[in-house]
């Protein structure tokens, strides 16, 4: 049966585009190339750095049940998200990806 959590998977209307990955976009989320996926690389001062906003996004991600696919070399943390339920970007991504960038925020300013 279709539900509130359905709906945040469900894939964004051109309207919900618009209004919600707009913002986004300016700060530095790209779309991924021949995928409905939001796309950012996060370069922080070290290791620990990093690491510590990767435990920030992972308890969020657990919290909403919407994982991020990421990849991590030292300093860098590259980061897709997309909804797998819908094949596509969902509401679930535009909120993931608003906290990823209040994490990386108060990380750096940490
Ligand atoms: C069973 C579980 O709720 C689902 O598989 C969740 C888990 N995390 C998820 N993460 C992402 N990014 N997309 C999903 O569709 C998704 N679905």
């Amino acid at each position: 049966m279709a539900d509130a959590s359905d709906a945040k998977r469900a894939k964004l209307t051109e309207e919900e585009r618009t209004s919600s990955l707009s913002p986004l976009k300016t700060t530095g989320w790209t779309m991924v190339e021949g995928r409905d996926a939001i796309y950012k690389e996060f370069l922080f001062k070290n290791f620990n750095e990093a690491w510590g906003f990767m435990s920030r996004v992972a308890l969020q991600a657990e919290k909403m049940d919407h994982h991020p696919e990421w990849f991590n070399v030292y300093n860098k943390v590259q980061i897709t998200l997309s909804t797998h339920d819908c094949g596509g970007l969902s509401q679930r991504d535009v909120k993931l990806a608003t906290f990823i960038e209040s994490a990386a925020a108060a990380t750096k300013s940490s």
